[in-house]
């Protein structure tokens, strides 16, 4: 979900720029545009690194002056998990997931223990989606989901439709890892240049202090890594916008075709540029972050492996074939639900659970803040479209 400061900048920015003609115009939300938002509340809320439930819910758009004026729809049909069968069987099949995936995101699977708080529940995955026999985890969901990538790692249409989703981005870069290291060919490094930014309050003594070691070591969510490992044939996903009018935005994926000193080449895999051949050069990335005393600015490719993402960047995505490795279990409002509900039948879902001592694990920790879904449905003025 957006922050609603991004809302609230636009309403005042067409109130400003309505009202030269109108002056009446200023007084009235977006300056009497129609605006039409798309969200779904059972999803992750705007991330506040670090931030308190409270500095998290503070952040929706339900807490927003504008809320008042929004009139909601609700969508009722879930257009991602559509039968290919017409038959009973597989239309039953197929509405039952789809009411436990909103069952998940309305918190209303019970808890099998109480656990800290109310937000905060500890549910059964059903055995069909679980993978029980494993010694080594991480092989293991990959093998699942990445059947047969020794003949298929470098055809698009296996890749596009795949993706193992993990809640943190270290589990995520131990995968792409392991798996980079399954193909065939060189990696190529690339390795990022760190600096402290220097601002005006910045101490003379920093360089000293922040050694570049320490930089090297830092990471940030969105944010590349001080040591790129890649070969030709691998997926990557853009963590920034380069040039919309191409199709080079954040999240965009796509696969590297070549590898330059200076540039790296790869192809669009989904969208509307799908097929499109283009080039991704070094950009300076600034990371900020509450714990670190100065800013961070990296110069490196702007990109990730994306053989595995986080649930967080996974929002938007469709994939047929979706494994999901909680090796730590999820910690905002939202995330499971995400996580479950990128996939477009209940065949293509796996989820491998470990608990504290890395054993397996049938149950998880789901978490959901009612009040969100509350503000939603307390609501009079509904129409379903
Ligand atoms: N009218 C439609 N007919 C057929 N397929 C559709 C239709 N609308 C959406 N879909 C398909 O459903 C999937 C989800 O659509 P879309 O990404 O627009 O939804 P969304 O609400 O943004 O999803 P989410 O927020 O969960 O990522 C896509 O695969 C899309 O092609």
């Amino acid at each position: 979900m957006t922050h609603r400061r991004a809302l609230e900048t636009l309403d005042r920015t067409l109130r400003d720029l309505l009202s030269v003609t109108n002056p009446e115009l200023r007084h009235i939300p977006f300056g009497g545009k129609v605006v039409v938002l798309g969200g779904d509340p059972r999803q992750i809320l705007p991330v506040i690194e670090n931030g308190t439930k409270n500095q998290i819910i503070d952040a929706a758009i339900i807490n927003s002056p504008l809320w008042s004026s929004i009139t909601i729809l609700i969508l009722h049909k879930n257009m991602r998990l559509q039968a290919t069968n017409s038959d009973a069987a597989s239309q039953k099949e197929l509405s039952d997931f789809s009411e436990w995936v909103l069952s998940i995101g309305e918190g209303n699977v019970p808890s099998q223990l109480p656990i800290d708080t109310p937000d905060e529940m500890l549910v059964p995955i059903p055995q069909d989606f679980l993978i029980k026999d494993y010694t080594e985890p991480i092989p293991t969901i990959v093998d699942s989901v990445y059947a047969d990538l020794a003949n298929q790692y470098k055809n698009v249409d296996y890749l596009k439709t795949r993706a193992i989703l993990c809640p943190k981005n270290d589990t995520v870069d131990e995968i792409n890892t392991y798996i980079v290291s399954l193909l065939p060919g060189e990696i190529k490094q690339y390795l990022s240049c760190d600096k402290v930014v220097k601002a005006p309050d910045s101490h003379e003594s920093y360089d000293i202090l922040y050694p570049i070691e320490l930089l090297n070591s830092l990471n940030g969510s969105n944010f590349p890594t001080h040591e790129l490992n890649l070969k030709v044939g691998v997926p990557i996903m853009l963590l920034r916008n380069l040039n919309q009018s191409i199709g080079l935005c954040n999240g965009t994926r796509l696969i590297v075709t070549a590898l330059g000193d200076m540039v790296i080449q790869a192809t669009i895999m989904s969208g509307s540029f799908v097929g499109h051949s283009v080039l991704i050069p070094r950009i300076r990335l600034t990371l900020k972050n509450h714990k670190l005393p100065f800013v961070l600015e990296r110069r490196q490719f702007p990109i990730r492996v994306c053989y595995a993402m986080t649930i967080n960047k996974s929002q938007g995505q469709t994939l047929a074939t979706v494994g999901i490795y909680l090796k730590t279990p999820v910690f905002t409002h939202g995330q499971l639900y995400v996580a479950i509900s990128r996939v477009t039948s209940k065949k293509g879902l796996k989820i491998l659970i470990e608990d504290d001592n890395g054993n397996y694990c049938d149950t998880t920790k789901n978490i959901v803040y009612r009040e969100v879904l509350a503000a939603m449905n307390c609501q009079t003025n509904y129409s379903a479209i």
